[in-house]
């Protein structure tokens, strides 16, 4: 059977098993529920294309993940538009997570955007320099400002109404003067922002189209089909959150307009965990001999990232070299060759993007390095993000050296 033919049947044996209604999700025992509730677009294309949902419709679909693949590349095979109220779940991530867009329009009345607009456009903008991923200088195309940890703006106030709603700590703020300003394709998964982030994004002034394409496709053979991008047009007072798998299966952008359009703010908070290569410069005072720790991450339900700082009796002869796991005690040791000066430890986690923490230690001080697990708030399901101490790379190199110096001083270990 062709690949083509193969595509085919899998796209009609969908149709078969799904079925499009207008009324509540269907509940079922077993199998893949997905639960879609997506615009179908313009008329003339859906000629083209019989299986479009109409507006508002819900599709319930039981049946295997290839299915409910070849579904999502049905749907992905026209331009869909988010522009309702609603959680739109848009694709199936690696453990089951679903990547989620929620829209609330008109979050902010009239009278209180309009207020924010005025005091937003007060806000020391700049227009900054940035490197592209080939390390060339670029302008940003539009103006940017950036509120993190400790967070000052206070106009704007997020009570938790639940406890999957993180405590917000930073805001990055985005003006975009005119139609030509614009941010290009990327997805907000820096290390800092921890996995799977939820990142509340507010829109005040001109409507400008907020774009979401799928960065890859897990079933390379229905990759052709999944590329047309969603629109999502965010006018003034709107909230977009981004939640789940978003960023790690979805890129998004706000391209440029080629008709005139007025400036626009955008505002989208975010939870900062850690900064990459922040200088923790954990230290015992001088004259206490309190431990110092601090939290690198922590997730409710999930492990928690520690880096701990103590002084040891005077009589022990400090060994510094790696990190050991010990499961029952939850803990990393750090063990090897003689703290002889100052030390700088890079803690980073496996992964194709990993989480780098450094921290000093002078003579006579250790580092220790530990996960423990937070209570969970709910009944633990699959993890989405697990931190183990045995799975942490220690790095140790002279605090001298430079951190581009081939072979550290020292040594360094990887578990
Ligand atoms: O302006 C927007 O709606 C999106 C801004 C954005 O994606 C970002 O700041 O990372
Ligand atoms: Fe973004």
């Amino acid at each position: 059977m062709s690949a083509e033919k193969a595509k085919a049947d899998r796209r009609r044996q969908a149709r078969v098993q799904g079925a499009w209604n207008s009324g509540p999700a269907r509940r079922s025992g077993g199998g893949v529920k997905q639960t879609n509730k997506v615009d179908g677009g313009d008329a003339s294309s859906a000629q083209q294309k019989p299986q479009v949902p109409a507006a508002n419709q819900e599709f319930v679909f039981d049946g295997s993940v290839s299915e409910v693949l070849a579904r999502e590349a049905e749907l992905a095979s026209k331009p869909v538009t988010v522009d309702k109220d609603g959680d739109y779940e848009l694709s199936i991530g690696r453990n089951d997570v679903k990547a989620v867009v929620q829209m609330r329009q008109k979050f902010l009345s009239d009278a209180e955007n309009r207020r924010l607009l005025a005091e937003l456009n007060r806000l020391p903008w700049q227009q900054r320099m940035g490197l592209d991923q080939g390390g060339q200088p670029y302008q940003e195309p539009r103006e940017t400002c950036w509120f993190g940890r400790p967070y000052t703006y206070s106009h704007v106030k997020w009570e938790a109404t639940d406890d999957s709603w993180p405590q917000f700590n930073s805001v990055m703020c985005n003006r975009y003067r005119d139609g030509k300003d614009k941010i290009g394709w990327h997805a907000d998964d820096e290390p800092s922002l921890g996995r799977q982030p939820v990142i509340a994004s507010l829109s005040f002034g001109e409507t400008r189209r907020f774009m979401l394409r799928r960065r890859d496709c897990r079933v390379q053979t229905l990759r052709p089909l999944i590329g047309d991008p969603i629109t999502v047009p965010l006018q003034s007072g709107d909230l977009l959150v981004m939640r789940g798998s978003l960023q790690e299966d979805w890129l998004h952008s706000v391209p440029p307009e080629y008709h005139d359009k007025e400036s626009r703010i955008n505002l989208t908070f975010r939870v900062i965990e850690h900064s990459p290569n922040e200088q923790l410069c954990l230290r015992p005072g001088p004259e206490d001999n309190e431990n110092k720790q601090v939290t690198l991450s922590a997730r409710p339900g999930q492990m928690q990232a520690q880096l701990c700082c103590y002084r040891p009796r005077p009589q022990t002869q400090l060994l510094v070299g790696t990190v050991l796991d010990d499961p029952k005690r939850e803990r990393g040791t750090v063990i090897g060759s003689p703290i002889s000066a100052a030390k700088r430890f890079e803690l980073g986690s496996p992964g194709p993007r990993s989480h780098e923490a450094t921290g000093l230690a002078e003579r006579h001080e250790a580092m220790t390095v530990y996960g423990r697990e937070a209570r969970p708030r709910r009944p633990r399901a699959e993890p989405i993000l697990s931190f183990r101490p045995a799975r942490y790379r220690l790095h140790i190199t002279e605090l001298n050296s430079t951190p581009s110096s081939s072979a550290p001083a020292g040594f360094s270990a990887q578990q």
